[in-house]
């Protein structure tokens, strides 16, 4: 659903590297992590990200149009600038899942996606797959980094999907899992984005993987300059002409 009272709407659905999309970046000179939040309708992706931004939850929206925010996190010392894109919720038929140009955009704009399904909704859990599978395909030769949220963890006289059914989902699809209420708790909603802008940090910087940090402590050998080799030739030669000379 989309946010009645809006705080920090940048654009709706920017297309990729537009000036919008760089806007956190060119303004603060700030690394930027990219995010789409995607799933059923009514799982509470809305609130999901305006409680990651705001810290707040607010139970009253309107039908999303997607909309684009804009905060910035802590992430191992460094200050990113985070952008999350809210996505109107994934239509079913009967044929299939329906994929709008639109979500398909902010798929391929992101860096890693969330993938959201709620507790008390069965078919938003039988998703995932088909969600997870769109959004690699998206994104061909990269794996792109996803983490699966199970919200509505308040809602247990509702459940119809025990969460331990998404941390085997989750784990099979490589993603990382957290359920989360987001209309009780904050922290739980934080570390799951926390946990997904760490990686993309991570991917961002190629130069500082262990195996790159270790090459580059190990002294290149120094190459020898020509008065170096000369002076090297003579020795050797001195010498050979001493050995001869003793014979
Ligand atoms: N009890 C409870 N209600 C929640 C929670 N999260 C969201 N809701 C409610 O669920 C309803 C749907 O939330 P939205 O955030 O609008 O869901 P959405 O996925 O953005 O919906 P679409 O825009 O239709 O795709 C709203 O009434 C929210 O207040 C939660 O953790 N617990």
């Amino acid at each position: 659903m989309r946010l009645i009272q809006n705080m920090c709407t940048i654009a709706e659905y920017p297309a990729p590297g537009s000036a919008a999309a760089d806007y956190c970046l060119g303004a603060a000179g700030r690394r930027l992590v990219k995010i789409a939040v995607v799933g059923a309708s009514g799982v509470g992706k809305t609130a999901l990200v305006v409680r990651f931004l705001t810290k707040r939850f607010i139970g009253d929206y309107e039908r999303n149009a997607g909309n684009l925010y804009t905060r910035q996190v802590q992430i191992e010392g460094e200050t990113l600038a985070i952008q999350v894109q809210d996505t109107p919720g994934i239509q079913v038929h009967e044929n299939g899942l329906s994929w709008t140009e639109q979500l398909n955009r902010c798929i391929r704009w992101a860096d890693a996606v969330v993938i959201v399904f709620s507790i008390t909704d069965h078919k938003s859990y039988e998703l995932i797959g088909q969600l997870h599978q769109h959004v690699q395909q998206l994104h061909p030769g990269a794996r792109l980094p996803v983490v699966v949220v199970a919200n509505k963890a308040d809602l247990l006289h509702l459940k119809q999907v025990d969460p331990q059914l998404g941390l085997q989902l989750a784990g099979m699809l490589g993603c990382s899992f957290y359920e989360v209420s987001v209309s009780e708790n904050y922290n739980d909603v934080y570390n799951a984005f926390h946990v997904l802008c760490k990686e993309v940090s991570h991917r961002q910087q190629p130069s500082s993987t262990p195996e790159k940090r270790r090459t580059s402590l190990i002294p290149r050998p120094k190459s020898p300059n020509m008065q170096d080799l000369k002076r090297r030739f003579k020795q050797a030669l001195s010498a050979k002409v001493r050995t001869v000379t003793s014979v």
